[in-house]
């Protein structure tokens, strides 16, 4: 009993421009789960060593065959396909008899599902209805039963170019007429006029094996091409996903081959070519029709072995070479393999493959459980205080010791007899209100003054009260006495009065002493040629509001604003012309001068004629124009009386300024520059502004009356 022959995919493949083709059938098949053997029919002759050495990665058995050329191709041309001559080589499946049954499939098809089914498929010759002419059948593929007659009959043919394209699929079908319809599915022949995009939609998923036929081949178009979108690149996209899972960058990582494997496969993709770097094969896009310079993409030399096995031992391997001499550096620690994700399909030509896994599979998840403890929450021991964190404060050092004497009078000072009266003892009767003291009265300063004893109460305290009101002796605030220690030392007297000397001149201030001292004036500080006035160093001594200074006898300071002027606000205000310096100025003798002569001019009576402030503009020399505007402020405010100063004025000018030229250059300024130091009618016009018909808005407009006017 013979044994049972098996059944076969078989291809064919005739040059070395068709291996890619090849190899994405064969894989596809394997990828999908082919039960059969996988055999090429090879035309040896016309291949590289690398192509058949490729094909053996993937093909179970290589059979040489002879190829067949059509010695009539006229056909070829009718169809354009003079590239077809040798496809009469394709009924070399009839004469492997070895076969029970051969599933012959194009090299330009890829499997979408394995046609396992068509493996024992009983039939003498089946095939799929052409898309051109569907009365014909597509020679793409075949379900054929190899015998000897068939393979005469049709090598008859070939001989004599019986075929109406000229090629294979013309003979055949003149030869198999009864041939058995399989589906359309088997053999699905979409091109880039494809039309009929429903039946697609509806059948697409019944799709065994897709069918690039024509001239352009998706090896040769290349990834780039017209039909991106559409139904024909979907199905483009189909045959580049098995492409780019077994061909593309670290492609043959995955796939276990060994890293010396040469990798032709890409050298014949357009836009593809092979690198090696590290034992790694890379596809990297290429222009097209341009190999690399260091790979040779032609075939060598056609090796002179009729089998297949001896070819494949002598053809010499210029591309792996190349890749062991310039790219692999020797490596003296081991690398880190870099994997790069794998590319199932392209996802912008094409959707997901029906088998691929869901996405996102392999996302690393981390499942959190929840606290099972059922005790309570201890919180943890807080840790303890340093414990020898303190310092000891310093005690504030006690000073015992008494300061050295500065001052000679230290030496033999006495006792300190002031009282720092302990806690006010609480006192049941309510106190008496003391009443309101009045203003002082001059006669009363007048008797405090008086007294040269230092252990007499100052200003403030009225002896001739206290002693009267019994109720204030009580009162610690009232029998306080105002007295320092050192008050009756004529020493530091002497020694105060050394340095108060050095002042005097420097400040003086106009001293009137009430009504019984109208003709004598003197400086509070100055010598006491009063009788009136002590000499009194006693610091609580303050002078009283006679002796406080009224009126400045020296230039007071300019005040820049008043002026307006820049760049002159330090320094002393220029000295006027005719006014003395102050040294030379006795103001005791002045006023008694002026006492004597305005009594004079009191007397000469209201005859004079007033005379008019001429409004002429002043030039900018200083002028003193103050007795001018005390003229005219004196005229304006007292009439007849003041009109009677004009003369005693113009006289009292002992300082050389002609009154009567001052006037003709005066110019009506509102505002002085200076107080006035020509105190013309000082008692009239004292007496004058002191009434109540004197606007103060006046007084104040005029430096001079302001200045020496205080009530
Ligand atoms: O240079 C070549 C040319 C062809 N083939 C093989 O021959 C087959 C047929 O050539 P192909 O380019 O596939 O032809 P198609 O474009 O498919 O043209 C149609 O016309 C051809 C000639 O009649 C038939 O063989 C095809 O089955 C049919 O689909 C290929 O698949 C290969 O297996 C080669 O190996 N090398
Ligand atoms: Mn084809």
């Amino acid at each position: 009993m013979a044994p049972i022959k098996e059944a076969v995919y078989a291809t064919l493949l005739m040059d070395d421009s068709y291996l890619p083709g090849a190899m994405v059938l064969g894989h596809s098949l394997k990828d999908k789960g082919a039960k059969a053997r996988l055999v090429v029919l090879a035309t040896i002759d016309n291949l590289s060593a690398s192509t058949i050495t490729e094909l053996r990665t993937v093909y179970d058995e290589i059979i040489p065959v002879n190829r067949i050329v059509n010695k009539h191709p006229a056909n070829l041309y009718l169809m354009d396909r003079p590239d077809l001559i040798s496809t009469f080589t394709k009924i070399e499946l009839w004469r492997q008899t070895q076969f029970r049954q051969i599933v012959y499939i194009d090299a330009d098809m890829v499997a979408i599902r394995a046609p396992n089914e068509l493996l024992n498929y009983n039939t003498n010759f089946a095939a799929v209805p052409d898309i051109g002419w569907p009365d014909c059948f597509n020679s793409g593929l075949l379900v054929l039963r190899p015998n000897l007659g068939d393979y005469y009959s049709l090598l008859a043919l070939a001989q004599r170019g019986i075929s109406f394209d000229g090629a294979d699929q013309g003979l055949l079908n003149m030869h198999f007429q009864d041939w058995e319809r399989l589906s359309f599915a088997y053999n699905c022949t979409p091109s880039g006029s494809y039309q009929y995009i429903p039946a697609y939609k509806h059948f697409q998923s019944s799709i065994s094996l897709l069918h690039f036929i024509g001239r352009e081949k998706p090896w040769t178009i290349g990834r780039d091409h017209k039909y991106a979108s559409g139904v024909y690149g979907e199905l483009l996209g189909r045959w580049w996903s098995t492409y780019d899972k077994h061909y593309r960058v670290h492609a043959s990582y995955q796939t276990g081959r060994p890293r010396d494997t040469p990798r032709t496969v890409p050298n014949y993709v357009t836009g593809e070519k092979t690198t090696s770097y590290l034992g790694y094969s890379f596809s990297e896009p290429q222009p097209q029709h341009e190999p690399a310079p260091w790979i040779d993409v032609e075939p060598p030399p056609e090796a002179p072995a009729t089998t297949t096995e001896e070819a494949m031992g002598d053809q010499p391997e210029p591309v792996e070479q190349i890749d062991k001499q310039d790219f692999e550096p020797t490596s003296t620690v081991e690398q880190r393999r870099f994997t790069a994700p794998q590319m199932e399909w392209d996802a912008s030509r094409a959707p997901p493959p029906m088998d691929s896994k869901p996405e996102a599979q392999n996302f690393p998840s981390q499942v959190y459980e929840f606290n099972q403890d059922t005790s309570l929450f201890q919180a943890p021991k807080y840790p303890e205080a340093p414990r020898d964190m303190y310092y000891q404060v310093p005690s504030k050092p006690k000073r015992t010791e008494k300061p050295k004497p500065i001052f000679p009078w230290e030496a033999h000072a006495p006792k300190p007899t002031r009282v720092f009266p302990e806690e006010r003892p609480p006192s049941p009767e309510p106190e008496i209100e003391p009443e309101p003291e009045p203003e002082p009265e001059p006669e009363a300063v007048a008797v405090a003054r008086t007294s040269s004893d230092a252990s007499e109460s100052s200003v403030f305290t009225r002896e001739s009260r206290s002693s009267s009101n019994s109720a204030s002796e009580s009162d610690p605030w009232n029998s306080y006495t105002r007295v320092n220690a050192w008050d009756a030392m004529p020493e530091i007297e002497r020694y105060v009065q050394a340095f108060v000397q050095s002042r005097k001149g420097k400040v003086q201030v106009l001293h009137q002493a009430g009504a019984h001292s109208k003709t004598a004036d003197q400086s509070l500080l100055s010598p006491p040629v009063d009788a009136e006035r002590r000499p009194s160093m006693k610091i609580t001594d303050f002078p009283t509001e006679w002796e406080r200074p009224s009126l400045p006898v020296t230039p007071a300071p300019r005040h820049p604003s008043f002026w307006g002027e820049e760049g002159d606000e330090e320094g002393e205000l220029p000295a006027a012309e005719g006014v003395p310096k102050q040294q030379d100025w006795n103001p005791v003798q002045k006023l008694e001068e002026l006492q004597k002569r305005q009594t004079e001019v009191l007397q000469t009576g209201p005859e004079l004629i007033p005379k008019e402030i001429p409004n002429r503009a002043m030039p900018d020399s200083a002028v003193d124009t103050t007795a001018v505007t005390a003229e005219a402020t004196a005229k304006a405010l007292c009439g007849e009386k003041a009109r009677a100063t004009d003369p005693a004025t113009e006289r009292l000018s002992d300082s050389g300024v002609d009154m009567a030229n001052a006037r003709s250059r005066a110019q009506p300024k509102p505002i002085l520059k200076e107080p006035s130091f020509e105190l013309g009618g000082v008692s009239s016009e004292k007496d004058l502004w002191s009434s109540k018909d004197v606007a103060p808005e006046v007084l104040s407009a005029n430096g001079s009356a302001s200045a020496w006017v205080k009530h």
